[in-house]
């Protein structure tokens, strides 16, 4: 007997072998998924139909702060020196590991909702982060956050924390962690704390989560500081590979597009916050022509203003036709990869597909609704009809995480409220400190 079947509902596979099931069943046993069919004679403790409604590999966060859902809405309509500077980091200063607890909370809370099944998060108190991730049941790959700025004792102290984390939580929550480095950018880290942090993550075997090209001030910086740009300083000692996970690259040159690609480099694009922050338009169709593992993330939510893949998912698609003035760029399709099957890849994640023996991280989406009628392509109504609300069920490693819109894993109400409370406490310290 399996423990769910999911019946009469569109299964979406994004899986190349295996096509579309229009009216079909999905099983799961054991938290891996065990046969994806238009009819089965198996019978399960939990029947879900899914009529009416899409049935597709949930979505992978490829780059986010968690627990900055408590930064949600504060220091808008800034250019990113000025925002992280003289906004972020002062506030940042403040945050307790409680802040971060229940910060991130509210971010899984969200994610979960929104049919969100993994996500790579950097940021600070990541134990804390941990625990979150644990308790809730989603995917997570996590980094400590280090930031050198040029001071060696610092970047010791950074490397060594980075490490710790790594040693307690890789592997943990069943395999639902795995944890990575997580320098911050190159031009808030030093070459040779980069070259540090890359030996390091060879010896330990960890990924590498970093911020790459973001800004047009950090092409500047790094031309002035090295005479080449941050893809080029980072080739020359050696530091990519598909074991790095790099954010946004924006400011990238046909040359850099090569090297990334070359070295099997996955590149989160996150539009959304870059264009909030005027960043600048990420490459992604010449990337992805190049065959770059390009894969999509939110940032976190100070710069976005939410953790929404469908959004995401979106403006993706319409960013690229703009800059390329072609309507035909990034198709609904290469978007929803992007969100699901290319980012399970950056994560070394079995997932990302709805295939016999892959993890049983599924989402339900709703199609039932007014905006998603009439219905005559699922991959166009699920990138630019559909909203993070349409998530009806999101199921990860064969957990029933949200059941019909009812959040099973946490108390949603004290999430928000404890959210909240947390947020107005450290606003009023952040403001004393003014
Ligand atoms: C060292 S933990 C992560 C660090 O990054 C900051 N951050 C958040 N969003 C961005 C972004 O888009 N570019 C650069 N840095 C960002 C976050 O506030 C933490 O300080
Ligand atoms: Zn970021």
């Amino acid at each position: 007997m399996a423990d769910i079947i999911i019946k009469n509902g569109y299964i979406l596979t994004m899986d190349p072998s295996l096509e579309s099931i229009k009216n079909g069943v999905v099983v799961i046993e054991d938290g891996r998924i065990t046969d994806v069919c238009e009819n089965t004679e198996e019978t399960a403790d939990t029947v879900i139909d899914a009529q009416g409604s899409v049935v597709m590999p949930g979505f992978v966060n490829t780059h986010t702060h968690a627990g900055m859902t408590l930064f949600r809405g504060y220091a808008d309509d800034l250019a990113l020196s000025d925002w992280l500077e003289n906004h972020i980091w002062p506030a940042e200063a403040e945050l307790t590991a409680s802040d971060v607890y229940a910060g991130t909370r509210l971010a899984c809370l969200e994610m979960i909702k929104s049919g969100t099944i993994a996500f790579a998060d950097m940021y600070f108190f990541m134990e804390e982060v941990g625990k979150v991730v644990e308790d809730s049941g989603l995917r997570a790959a996590l980094s400590y956050g280090m930031i050198e700025l040029w001071d060696e004792e610092k970047g010791k102290a950074e490397l060594k924390k980075g490490k710790a984390f790594i040693n307690e939580w890789d592997g943990k929550a069943d395999g639902r962690i795995s944890a990575m480095y997580g320098p911050h950018a190159p031009n808030t880290c030093s070459k040779e704390f980069l070259m540090k942090v890359r030996e390091q993550a060879t010896e330990d075997n960890a990924k590498i989560h970093i911020h790459v090209l973001e800004t047009e001030a950090e092409l500047n910086q790094m031309k002035d500081q090295y005479g080449m740009c941050s893809v080029n300083m980072l080739d020359e000692i050696d530091f990519f590979g598909p074991d790095v996970l790099a954010a946004h690259c924006v400011w990238l040159s046909d040359g850099d597009m090569d090297i990334l690609r070359n070295n099997n480099v996955n590149i989160s694009h996150n539009p959304v916050s870059n264009m909030k922050l005027a960043s600048g338009i990420a490459p992604v169709t010449k990337l992805l022509d190049r065959g770059a593992n390009v894969c999509l993330g939110t940032d976190g939510c100070a710069s976005n203003n939410n953790l929404g893949m469908f959004e995401e998912m979106k403006t993706a698609a319409l960013l690229q036709k703009v800059e390329t003035m072609d309507p035909m760029a990034l198709p609904a399709r290469q978007v929803l990869e992007m969100a699901t099957v290319n980012g399970a890849k950056a994560l070394d994640l079995n997932s990302g597909m709805i295939r016999k023996d892959y993890n049983a991280d599924v989402i339900i989406v709703d199609m039932n609704k007014a905006h998603l009628n009439p219905l005559y392509d699922v991959p166009s109504h699920l990138v630019y009809s559909a909203g993070s609300s349409d998530v009806r069920t999101t199921i990860v490693n064969g957990r029933v995480l949200m059941d019909d819109y009812r959040v099973l894993c946490m108390d949603e109400q004290k999430v928000i409220d404890e959210g909240r409370d947390a947020a107005e406490k450290l606003m009023s310290r952040v403001d004393a400190k003014k």
